[in-house]
C-alpha cells in the first residue's frame, strides 16, 4: 500500500536503538541504584514523594514484550527513572551523583546513536 511506500516505520537498525541503549545502561557502573524497583516498604517517604516509580528492569520487561508504542514512550520511562532520582536524592549524595552521571551518559549516547540513523 501507499503507507508501505512512504516507509512509515523506522528502518530496522533505528528500531534496535532502544535495545542497544538499554543494554549499555544496565551494564553501566552508575546503574546500580536503578536496576530494580525501589522497595517502597523499606524506604520511608518514597511512596508519598515518588508518584510514578520506574526502574531499568521494568523498562526491560516492557521492551521485551513490545509494550512501547514508539521510541518516545521508551525515552520517557528512562527520563522518569532519573527524574525520580533527582527528586528523592540530594545531588551531592552517592545515588544523586550516580543519577546525574547516568543521565549524562544516556543523553550523549542517544545523540551518538541518532547520528548513525
Ligand atoms: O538513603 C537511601 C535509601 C534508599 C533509597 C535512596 C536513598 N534513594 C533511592 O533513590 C531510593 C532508595
Amino acid at each position: 500500500s501507499l503507507l508501505v511506500l512512504c516507509g512509515r516505520s523506522p528502518p530496522l537498525r533505528v528500531s534496535l536503538f532502544p535495545r542497544v541503549l538499554l543494554g549499555e545502561l544496565e551494564a553501566h557502573q552508575d546503574a546500580w541504584p536503578f536496576l530494580l524497583p525501589v522497595d517502597q516498604r523499606s524506604v520511608p517517604g518514597y511512596r508519598k514523594v515518588i508518584r510514578r516509580p520506574m526502574d531499568l528492569s521494568t523498562i526491560r520487561g516492557r521492551v521485551s514484550s513490545n509494550q512501547y508504542p514508539d521510541t518516545e514512550a521508551f525515552l520517557s520511562d528512562l527520563a522518569l527513572v532519573l527524574d525520580n532520582c533527582e527528586r528523592f536524592n540530594e545531588d551531592r549524595s552517592e545515588i544523586g551523583r550516580a543519577g546525574l552521571r547516568l543521565r549524562s551518559f544516556l543523553e550523549r549516547r542517544w545523540a551518538q546513536l541518532l547520528q548513525q540513523s
